[in-house]
């Protein structure tokens, strides 16, 4: 029998009768906690998303955009426009289990930390009667393929219907879930926008969202995500980095696998031999781009299987495997276009959900790197809702954080394998950053422990993806550090331990596509010549003995002319490129001495430090 009401709250969609048993258990803490005016079950039909979206339109979060097909733009409140590390909390029963106890004196940054006792003070503070006269959407989704033993599932209530329409794209969800699932575990995540009806002030260009109150906390020790405040891509699109990279993280320690903020990708070469390999870069720093490469060489072809998170694991055989546990993009809008990322742009077309995006009088999109393709006589209507918009304005068109949100399966080079349940076979691992000065093209680790080093070593410049502004460049430990749910020291100390005998351990890459000349101009044209540097490291991985590598300081470096550059668009300067410049160098040993010593402390595993030594010692001599 269908329930028309659960605890007294009217059903006005789904059937929660049918509900698994803890799924119910679920349901029914949060809405006594959170006690919505209305529940809503959702089962990810076609019918449920248009209604999600009518009600976006009807509520003004949403406008259609009809030069496309079935689009929609959605405008934020100004001040909720990104993730907030500093509101993004991990709970655990020992702060050390969470984040490493740094030297006296030196602020952590590493990760918060949140008693058990202060967090329920939090949640107090915050969730009771939270979704009063809203609806309380119950989504199921499935992280990974369905029917992958890879995968996992999660639950999320929210009472945003934003968020709905997004986690559809961006995971697994509905129906075939629920009936997937049964009685098995799942992540428990709560989120809420935290604007209870009657609003207590008038919302900001229509947007719900609580700034002041805003927090991301996760349960490591028993999967769970509460997230307030926010209705933002990384903060409340719980699926993607609070389940699967700091859960999943933990998880993955516990179970002995990785879960890492990695693009997947499989290159095939011009011979027909496909190889794939992950990328870890951190937030804005070109995973969507690589994972969506047009190769600018001949006869080579770039497919993705994902473009921001890796779940991977050694198979029986010693092969280590990846799936994309999403089933969408999340991507950066500004700087995609049809020169840098036709693949993107051809995606973007249909069934796309963009955020503080530009819009322009004939109904489509806009952004800073679309000049070209804006058609003639259109004007421009900025995120802010700025009309007549100019080009060479102050302030700029598109939030630099602005996103499409579209599903994974409209990329023409989506990988034939992205959904194979056994993972993809990963032959290389790379890391890379924006680093301005010093750091070359390309490097090749000397073994695992020197490549979990230049994992555990990664800086980058600040971007907008989090609340930072400037270009300072930070320490982001594997381009994880704004997603590491456990103490940084064993975060390395995991990854040392993947090395076991019997396992086929992937070559570790360090790559600079952002490197700058005494202008300030890049030194690389990147994008689509990325090939070139993916070519070089997929001949290292190739069991043809190559004469292409040298030894340096910093590890295997390319020997001159060992990249192809044939028909680049315009020459670059090797040298430059490759430059390893000494005093450069000595203070980033320096540098990264006194940041994993003054940050992981006592944590730090003793190898890092023994491959500090080694490097100094090699730059010494050099
Ligand atoms: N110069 C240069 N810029 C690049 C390159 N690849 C990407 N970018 C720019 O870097 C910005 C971010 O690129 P994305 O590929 O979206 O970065 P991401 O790592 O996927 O970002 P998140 O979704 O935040 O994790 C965009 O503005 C790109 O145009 C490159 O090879 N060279
Ligand atoms: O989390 C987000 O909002 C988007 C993202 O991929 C990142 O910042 O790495
Ligand atoms: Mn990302």
């Amino acid at each position: 029998m269908k329930l028309v009401s659960f605890k007294g709250v009217p059903v006005v969609r789904g059937n929660v009768d049918s509900l698994p048993r803890k799924v119910l258990t679920f349901l029914e803490h949060d809405v006594e906690l959170c006690q919505p005016a209305f529940i809503h079950i959702c089962d990810g039909s076609d019918e449920e998303n248009r209604l999600m979206l009518d009600i976006l339109i009807a509520e003004g979060i949403v406008q259609p955009l009809p030069k496309y097909e079935n689009c929609v733009l959605a405008h934020t409140d100004p001040r909720d426009v990104a993730r907030v590390e500093s509101k993004t909390f991990i709970s655990t029963e020992s702060q050390r289990e969470a984040i490493p106890v740094p030297k006296p004196g030196v602020k952590g940054q590493l990760g918060n930390w949140m008693s058990p006792e202060d967090l329920d003070v939090a949640i107090k503070k915050r969730f009771p009667g939270c979704m009063k006269g809203r609806t309380l959407y119950l989504l199921a989704y499935c992280m990974g393929p369905m029917g992958s033993p890879l995968s996992k599932f999660g639950i999320q209530a929210t009472d945003s219907a934003y968020v709905v329409a997004c986690m559809r794209i961006m995971t697994r969800m509905g129906m075939q879930v629920l009936d997937a699932m049964g009685d098995s575990d799942f992540v428990r995540c709560l989120h809420s926008v935290g604007c209870p009806l009657p609003l207590k002030e008038p919302l900001r260009r229509d947007w719900p969202c609580n700034p002041d109150l805003t927090l991301i906390a996760h349960k490591t020790a028993t999967n769970e995500v509460m997230s307030f405040g926010s209705g933002y891509g990384g903060n409340s699109l719980l699926g993607k980095k609070c389940f699967s990279l700091r859960i999943g993280s933990a998880i993955a320690r516990r179970e002995g696998w990785l879960a890492e903020h990695m693009l997947i990708v499989g290159v095939t070469n011009p011979e027909g031999v496909k190889r794939y390999l992950v990328a870890a870069f951190p937030s804005q720093c070109g995973k969507t781009n690589l994972a969506m490469l047009t190769a600018s060489l001949p006869g080579y072809k770039v497919e993705c299987v994902g473009d921001d998170i890796a779940w991977m694991r050694f198979d029986e055989k010693g092969q280590l495997r990846a799936i994309n546990p999403e089933n969408g993009f999340f991507g950066v809008c500004p700087g995609t276009n049809n020169k840098t990322n036709p693949i993107a742009m051809e995606t973007i077309q249909r069934n796309t959900v963009f955020t503080n995006v530009a819009k322009t009088s004939d109904g489509g999109v806009f952004w800073e790197g679309l000049e070209e393709d804006l058609p003639k006589g259109v004007s421009i209507t900025s995120w802010l809702g700025e009309e007549n918009w100019q080009p060479g304005s102050e302030r700029p068109a598109a939030h630099p954080n602005s996103r499409f949100c579209v599903p994974a399966c409209q990329c023409p080079t989506i990988d034939p394998n992205w959904e194979d349940p056994a993972g993809v076979p990963i032959d290389a691992i790379i890391f890379g950053g924006r680093r301005p000065v010093g750091v070359p093209l390309v490097y090749e680790s000397l073994n695992w422990q020197h490549g979990v080093f230049v994992g555990a070593t990664v800086s980058s410049e600040a971007t907008t993806a989090a609340e930072y502004s400037g270009h300072e460049v930070m320490h982001d430990p594997f381009s994880s550090r704004p997603f590491l749910s456990y103490n940084a020291g064993n975060y390395i100390g995991h990854w040392l331990e993947m090395e076991k005998p019997g396992c086929k351990m992937p070559k570790i890459f360090h790559v600079n596509w952002f490197r700058r000349d005494s202008k300030g101009k890049f030194l690389w044209p990147g994008f689509g010549d990325n090939i070139r540097v993916l070519d070089w490291i997929l001949r290292r991985c190739s069991d043809e003995k190559e004469d292409i590598a040298q030894m340096s300081p910093v590890g295997f470096i390319p020997k001159k002319g060992s990249i192809n550059m044939e028909g680049l668009e315009n020459p670059v300067d090797w040298n430059e490129l490759f430059d390893l410049p000494k005093d450069f160098w000595m203070t980033e040993v320096d540098n990264i001495e006194k940041y994993l010593t003054d940050q992981i402390n006592e944590d730090l595993p003793p190898e890092m430090l023994k491959e500090i030594q080694d490097l100094r010692q090699r730059f010494s001599q050099y």
